[in-house]
């Protein structure tokens, strides 16, 4: 049984700003696409197969967020289902009494024992529905707290190589929703539980009272359900198929309140033209909303007669019994009750099915999620490093970065290149290793492969002649410091951003500025408003922003501060000034006096002429390797040679104020 017809929304065709800032519809990739089919080609039975595991996990995730709230809310929603059916059978007690054949005075009197039912079990209901009530406030916070918890600990804890890759992303984007959906189903499985009970309870009552009372009070709610099973489902193929919109439309808004773009915001005077485009997507957003509410009031309308004439059926068939004598007035009185309480519920259980089943959804994605963040996780243990580490040699190492799996055709039309193709290069402990060459030749790879973020399609590196996918990777990290290209920049304090090197180990003053005087970062804490406390980020307040190159230093600072016996440092200066330069490579030099590995990756040949090992790379492959002097004075020129004598052609033909460039001169004594 399909619960609808007709197939997935089609494609939007976008508005005219969409059109225009995104290149049409927009290719985001959109955290429904996964599901969208799925949902509309979803047969009822498929969908109920499915609804338990995913409230069983959310129960799950209840359970390890606060167990006792769990007990107090299923115990009161129990409690005050129970007490409703009580109510029922206690309220037809009354009506019999009353409407017996004596004095009203006997009559009233002898029903007073069940009214005192009546109240006793609507103050018994109301406790119960307080405590849920209660219970749920309290678990509903929780729950999202221990999903998003797991949600970061899984992403946290996956290769590199996952958080690169592009389907693994799309989910990571889609679960994100999963906590606070999780939190809405918390609720939402209240509500069916609820309902749940309160229908059973009124539909018990009814079969005890007569049997042919039950269809007719399904009769009643089957168009109402409807209409809201309709409603829910054109608002969330609606949902579908404007989501990439209203997401543009966000990032919209979010750039000019944002403090990076806000300097070309305000000098090109992009505000303007970015409200007007705000204001073109919402006004887009607003008619398909209009559409919805009109359609949805036109369902329930239709939906209100068809209950109106199931209604007049059980009424007639209610007041036939009754004038036939199959039922006393007393009981069809309770009836009248049953039926509307009973009513109620099933409206309310088929509604929060409906909810329970959008929610669901995104919980999907988050239990997705899980699995293929074990897949992908980190191993844990493994061989120890060994502790007197002599050699890392790279052998025979080709590697590809993970593809994009979006569009297979492309990636299979366009062969690869492998970022690193059969490198064999060795990393003794103790000294300085420099990897130099061209822009994209593999220098980064190399680093970020002998840091353990991603492991060799073929080949190996073996540390001591260990391969490392053996090591204990937790273990290997901490024999490394890391100062990448891109490095992160913490929105913390200035200390922290330093002392989050060793974010396991209590904050260290005196190493953290011994540290920051290493890296010539002493002089930036100088001039900050609020010295080592002051925040690093603009945003926020007392927030203070600082330049690239003092970033830079604070950078090799936090390096400094991990003292790993492996530093990789990746272009450490690019941002420097020169003096600065000279001072941080002159740093790096008396490491390695003091025993530390240093692997330097630099574009300034001239820094690696006391690196006792120079690896040179060249499109992924290891051209050649030596010292700064092998190298330049090999027999025959080799890339490094040719690299070399490009840069100092460039510094040889500056011509400094009140010098003229010989071949100046020349040219112009010849113009003479
Ligand atoms: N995360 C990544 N995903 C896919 N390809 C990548 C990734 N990082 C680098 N590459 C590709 O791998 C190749 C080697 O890049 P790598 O960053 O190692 O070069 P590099 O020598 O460090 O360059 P640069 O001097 O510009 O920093 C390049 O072709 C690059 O496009």
């Amino acid at each position: 049984m399909k619960l609808r017809t007709t197939t997935a929304p089609a494609e939007p065709a976008g508005s005219e700003s969409e059109r225009l800032l995104f290149g049409g519809p927009l290719l985001y990739a959109a955290r429904w696409a996964d599901h969208d089919k799925a949902f509309f080609e979803m047969s009822l039975w498929t969908m109920a197969a499915k609804m338990p595991r995913l409230v069983a996990l959310t129960v799950r995730l209840a359970w390890r967020a606060d167990r006792r709230s769990l007990w107090t809310v299923g115990a009161g929603e129990l409690a005050r289902g129970i007490s409703q059916a009580i109510s029922l059978i206690a309220v037809n007690a009354v009506l019999a009494t009353v409407l017996a054949a004596d004095t009203i005075g006997y009559r009233v009197q002898a029903a007073i024992p069940a009214m005192i039912g009546v109240a006793i079990t609507g103050i018994i209901g109301a406790l119960a529905t307080a405590a849920s009530t209660t219970g749920t406030g309290r678990l509903e916070p929780k729950v999202e707290r221990v999903a998003t918890e797991m949600y970061l600990a899984r992403v946290a804890g996956v290769e590199l190589s996952a958080i690169e890759d592009a389907d693994f992303n799309r989910l990571m984007d889609s679960a994100q929703y999963g906590a606070s959906a999780a939190r809405r189903m918390v609720n939402v499985c209240t509500g069916v539980v609820g309902s749940l009970v309160s229908f059973v309870a009124a539909a018990g009552v009814l079969t005890v009272l007569h049997p042919a009372l039950l269809p007719l009070l399904i009769l009643m709610t089957v168009p109402r359900s409807w209409a809201s099973l309709r409603n829910a489902r054109a608002r969330y193929a609606s949902y579908l198929k404007w989501m990439q919109h209203s997401r543009a439309g966000r990032l919209l808004s979010s750039t000019l309140t944002r403090t990076g773009p806000a300097p070309e915001i305000r000098v090109h005077d992009v505000g303007p033209f970015l409200l007007h485009h705000f204001r073109g997507m919402s006004e887009a957003s607003e008619a398909e909303q209009s559409r919805l509410a009109a359609s949805s009031a036109r369902i329930r309308l239709i939906a209100s007669a068809l209950t109106g004439i199931a209604a007049a059926l059980a009424y007639a068939a209610l007041g036939g019994l009754l004038a036939t004598g199959v039922m006393s007035l007393s009981v069809a009185g309770t009836a009248v009750l049953a039926i509307r309480s009973g009513g109620q519920s099933l409206t309310t259980l088929v509604l929060q099915v409906n909810n329970l089943y959008e929610e669901s959804a995104y919980v999907g994605d988050l239990e997705r999620l899980f699995t293929e963040a074990t897949k992908y996780a980190i191993p844990t243990g493994g061989t120890p490093v060994p502790d007197d580490l002599s050699l890392i040699r790279f052998e025979n190492v080709t590697f590809h970065y993970p593809e994009d799996a979006d569009d297979p055709k492309e990636a299979d039309a366009k062969e690869q290149r492998p970022a690193l193709k059969g490198v064999t290069l060795d990393i003794p402990m103790g000294k300085i290793v420099a990897l130099v060459g061209e822009n994209g030749s593999g220098k980064t790879t190399v680093s970020k492969l002998l840091a353990g973020l991603y492991q060799p399609d073929s080949g190996s590196i073996r540390w001591d002649g260990v391969d490392a996918r053996a090591l204990d990777r937790r273990q290997l990290w901490s024999r490394i410091g890391m100062v990448s290209q891109d490095f992160h920049r913490w929105p913390f304090t200035c200390r922290m951003n330093i002392a989050i090197g060793r974010p396991g180990r209590p904050v260290d003053q005196a190493d953290v500025e011994e540290a920051a005087a290493y890296a010539g970062a002493d002089k930036v804490v100088q001039d900050l408003p609020r010295g080592w406390n002051t925040l690093l980020s603009k945003g926020y307040k007392g927030g203070h922003q600082i330049s690239g190159g003092q970033w830079q230093r604070l950078g090799i600072a936090r390096a400094r501060y991990r003292d790993a016996e492996i530093l990789i440092v990746d272009e450490p200066t690019s941002a420097l000034d020169a003096k600065a330069e000279l001072e941080v490579f002159e740093q790096i030099r008396k490491l390695a006096d003091g025993g530390q590995t240093v692997v330097l990756i630099t574009h300034r040949l001239a820094s690696v002429r006391h690196a006792d090992l120079i690896h040179v790379l060249d499109q992924g492959e290891l051209a050649e390797s030596g010292t700064f002097e092998e190298l330049l004075h090999k027999p025959a020129a080799g890339v490094f040679r040719e690299l070399y004598e490009m840069q100092r052609a460039q510094f040889q033909d500056t011509t400094l104020p009140g010098q003229r460039k010989a071949a100046d001169a020349a040219e112009r004594s010849n113009a003479r």
